[in-house]
Order: structure tokens, then sequence, then C-alpha cells
């Protein structure tokens, strides 16, 4: 069984650079992407973070841009999305590689298989393709078969993730992207702080405590390259509120 971390001290964001993960971390799983929600308590906290931080923060999800932002309405944010694969500055900076057209043909395999099954879905994303089974589990097999083969025909990357399947652009993973928002203002020289609970994180857990910062994870304990750990989402926002007040 892996030891629990320890919990991150509440005076660990002080002077840092803010990364967060987003489902799993900041919302709890639902049964499909579609009913999460950014509640007020949420967007009011980011929206304090972001301030005490002097604009510190940035979100790193396997979500896109255009999707966490719009979650998070009017709020202005720096997010990478589709996994680290792009990137939108809260100043309104872009940073976003073109979309393989071998996408819109795997959008329409994935959406012939879903429509043939209930409780599959697909998850259009601006560099990807998902097909989630959480609503099908016993279409797991299938699922990763058929996203094996479609990435062996593209080229393209295979993404797992919970309970879904991706083919997305390569090339970047939450690790690059927290790497590449330390190398500009307002981030640079703070030391980086990351939060999350996949698997698909943990490039960027690394990466922060190989920037000199740290990692804390969300969620049961397991092996990781995070420093710290909370317990679950709820614990993340109350820890969250009360390092946000001795953060600056
Ligand atoms: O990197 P994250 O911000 O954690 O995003 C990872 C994926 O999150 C979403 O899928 C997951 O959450 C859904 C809603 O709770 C859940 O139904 C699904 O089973 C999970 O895999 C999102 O839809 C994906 O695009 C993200 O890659």
């Amino acid at each position: 069984m892996t030891k629990p971390l320890p919990r991150p001290p509440a005076a660990l964001l002080r002077n840092a650079s803010l990364f967060l993960d987003f489902d799993g971390t900041l919302v709890a799983l639902a049964a499909r992407p579609d009913l999460v929600a950014v509640d007020a308590r949420l967007a009011a906290l980011i929206a304090r973070l972001t301030e005490r931080l002097d604009g510190r923060v940035a979100l790193i999800s396997g979500r896109s841009v255009d999707g966490i932002a719009a979650l998070f309405g009017s709020l202005p944010l720096t997010i990478a999305g589709s996994h680290g694969t792009e990137v939108r500055w809260r100043d309104g900076t872009v940073s976003v590689p073109e979309r393989p057209a071998a996408l819109d043909r795997i959008h329409a395999i994935m959406t012939e298989v879903a429509h043939a099954t209930p409780g599959l879905l697909v998850e259009t994303k601006t560099l990807g393709e998902a097909l989630h089974y959480r609503g099908a589990p016993h279409m797991e097999a299938a699922a990763h078969a058929l996203a094996g083969k479609l990435a062996d025909e593209t080229g393209l990357h295979l993404q797992t993730g919970k309970m879904m399947v991706e083919l997305r652009v390569g090339g970047a993973d939450k690790g690059s992207a927290l790497r590449q928002l330390m190398q500009r203002a307002p981030m640079a020289g703070h030391r980086p702080v990351f939060l999350g609970d996949d698997d698909t994180d943990e490039p960027a857990m690394a990466a922060a405590a190989a920037l000199g910062g740290a990692g804390i994870l969300v969620g049961d304990p397991r092996p990781s390259s995070a420093l710290y750990g909370l317990h679950d989402v709820a614990d993340t926002l109350a820890w969250l509120e009360t390092a946000c007040e001795q953060a600056a």
C-alpha cells in the first residue's frame, strides 16, 4: 500500500505560481463532461487566488481551452488546454497548433460507434476527439482497441483518461505546459505549485518539483511525483481557500 503524502503547509502558495488541474481536482467527476459546472464558490476562489498571486494562476486541463473558458464565464484566466497542447494567456495571447484533418474522420467513426451503444459519448475538443465510456463500462476494452487502431492509422497521440480514450495532437503534456507557462511573466521567477488527481497530471507534478516547487496529489495515495496530498475535491477547495489568504 502506498503511504499517504503529507498535507501541504498553508504557506505553500506564498510567492508561488499556481497551476491547477480541473476535473477531479476543482470539481468532482460527473457522469458526463457536460454535467460539470463551476459554481459561485469556485469562481470566487479562482478570482481571489488570481488577485492574491498577481495573476500567477493557470488552469492546465485535458479539456480544450474554449471548454474551460466557457465554464468560468467572464473570468480572465490563463489556460493550457487539450492536455497542454494549446495555451491562452489571460491577456488574450494564444498558442494553438492546427487541428489535423484526421480528427474529423475519427469524430465520424467514434460517433457511429457511440450511436450504436447507449452510454457511449463523443467529446469534440479543439485538438482531439475523446470517446467516453463511463456510461457504458462494458465497452472499455472495445473503446481502447478502437483508439489503438485509430492511433496506428493516423499517427495521432493516444491519450487515456478516467473512463475515456482520446486521439489528440501530440508533442505536449501537462509537464511541458507548466514549463512553457513558467518561462513568461508573471509566472517566471516564482516557485511552481501544481495540483492534480490523475495519471495525466504526473508530468506536471514532476516538472513543478524539478523547478524547485511541488506537486499536490488530490485523492487516494498512489505512486506519484507529488510531495503533498489532499483527500478529495472538498479538501482541495478548503485548503486553497486557507492558503489563498497567506499567498501574497
Ligand atoms: O485534465 P482534467 O482537467 O482533469 O481533464 C481530464 C478530462 O476531464 C473530463 O473527463 C473526465 O471528467 C468527466 C466529468 O466529470 C467524466 O465524465 C469523465 O469520465 C472523465 O474522464 C473531460 O471531459 C476530458 O476532456 C478531460 O480530458
